[in-house]
């Protein structure tokens, strides 16, 4: 039986734009439709499916042809593209489910000499979110990238293939400690211990393991789903993240000071005596090592660390009181500590801040104090701004999947108009958040 159909022949050169990729069977020699890329010209026009075998191009028979022949005489023709097909038999019923994810990796189909045609490839990202309009083959997944510009989907390996790549490349590089992703559960106790023992005074900072296990190496991409928060329920947490020194603290000391009814930071816990004006629970919760030990081990700080030879941490308690009260919760965290924060529970929309250029810098900063290790605070240096630029470079290439809004502190004022902003959006407006956030699955 055969059925001949027609496609013009716009971009032909192009196997994308025409929107299917073809195969020779090794023992018959036959050429076979290998894949239909999603929203291309052959998709458009029902014709031609994964499977139909060719015979004839124009007129020609493709007997004997190489696949590369075939493209060329589909390249040389112009007009009208006449195709003569063996339709597959049992063509499977299209039951695609669209799924969304968020790249937790960056991929390029120009450098992945595995990929069946590097034309038809989409690159991507960590961070971009992917649209997955066809899974049906096991290591070769069609995508549009969101917003999505064209029609036309794009080859991207599927989430086994993209491990599987991972694990080589990863097994390939030689051992670099601090390339590590978050430390697994034991790990995490053993850097607690230290920590506590030696009593470092300079800053150095712990989190809780969430236990739900991430980083590229395990999740390539993760499901993501549009979340708009009911505005019955509680709040997201809001937290800041960006280079030591680019003013996190400042912002959300100011968003809080804009609005203490609306906004509230989480009361940290430390170690630290309380100077006569101070008082349990508003300023820290003052408690002594062997609780905040006890607080280590049993997993319910967010983030801690030592400063000046005592303990400070967020707890998870002091982020939900602030959240229970009907508050919107505003901390800033260590970029280590967001995995503690992207829970079901707290649903943290990730805001990260980041230094505008050296020269902006050292114009906006001129009265403006650095905290340092060593017990003073110090006018900003031409140095202090080069590593802050520094520092954000590696946060950005760590951790950019991660974050949900991305602001610039360059003028104060600004800034915490921007700031305003994106908490609104975080709290009134639809967002992309972890699916298993609405639909848990380990987590409980
Ligand atoms: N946009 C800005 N313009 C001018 N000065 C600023 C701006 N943002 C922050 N600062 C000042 O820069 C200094 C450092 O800010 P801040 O203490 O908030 O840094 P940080 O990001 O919390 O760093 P660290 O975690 O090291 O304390 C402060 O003196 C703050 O007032």
């Amino acid at each position: 039986k055969l059925t001949v159909c027609t496609l013009t022949s716009q971009s032909l050169h192009h196997l994308k734009s025409k929107g299917a990729t073809i195969k020779r069977n090794g023992i018959t020699g036959e050429i076979f439709v290998a894949r239909v890329i999603h929203g291309g010209l052959a998709d458009r026009s029902g014709l031609l499916h994964a499977g139909d075998r060719i015979t004839e191009v124009n007129g020609y028979s493709v007997d004997g042809l190489e696949p590369e022949q075939v493209i060329e005489r589909l390249a040389r023709s112009q007009g009208t593209l006449m195709f003569k097909v063996v339709p597959i038999t049992d063509r499977p019923v299209n039951n695609q489910t669209i799924l969304y994810v968020r790249a937790m990796a960056d991929y390029s189909p120009q450098q992945d000499p595995a990929i069946p045609c590097a034309e038809a490839g989409m690159d991507f990202r960590k961070g971009d979110l992917l649209e997955i309009v066809d899974q049906s083959d096991t290591l070769w997944w069609q995508a549009k990238k969101l917003p999505s510009t064209s029609a036309c989907a794009g080859l991207i390996p599927s989430t086994n293939l993209l491990r599987r790549k991972q694990k080589e490349f990863w097994w390939s590089q030689p051992y670099q400690p601090h390339t590590c992703i978050i430390p697994c559960e034991s790990e995490a106790v053993g850097m607690t211990r230290d920590s506590l023992s030696t009593g470092s005074s300079q800053q150095s900072f712990h989190t809780r393991c969430s236990g739900s296990g991430y980083g590229a190496l395990n999740n390539p991409y993760e499901e993501v789903v549009r979340y708009q928060r009911n505005p019955q329920d509680k709040h997201r947490l809001v937290a800041l993240v960006g280079p030591s020194g680019v003013g996190v603290n400042e912002l959300r000391r100011r968003l809080i000071e804009i609005n203490p009814v609306t906004f509230q930071g989480a009361v940290a816990h430390t170690t630290r005596a309380a100077r006569s004006y101070e008082e349990s629970g508003k300023e820290y919760h003052f408690i002594n090592r062997e609780l905040f030990e006890n607080m280590v081990y049993s997993n319910r700080f967010l983030e801690y660390g030592a400063y000046k030879g005592h303990f400070y941490g967020t707890s998870l308690d002091a982020v939900k009181d602030v959240l229970n009260s009907g508050r919107i919760c505003v901390i800033d965290i260590e970029p280590h500590a967001i995995q503690s924060v992207r829970t079901h529970e707290l649903k943290a929309y990730i805001i990260y801040v980041k230094p505008p250029t050296a020269e902006r810098m050292k114009e906006t900063r001129k009265d403006a104090q650095i905290t340092t290790n060593y017990y003073v605070n110090r006018p900003f240096k031409e140095e202090d701004f080069q590593e802050m630029e520094e520092a954000a470079r590696k946060m950005e290439s760590q951790y950019c999947q991660f974050f949900d809004s991305v602001m610039v502190n360059d003028g104060l004022q600004d800034s915490c108009v921007q700031l305003l902003r994106a908490v609104r959006r975080a709290q009134d407006e639809p967002q992309w958040v972890p699916a298993n956030w609405i639909r848990p699955t380990e987590e409980f």
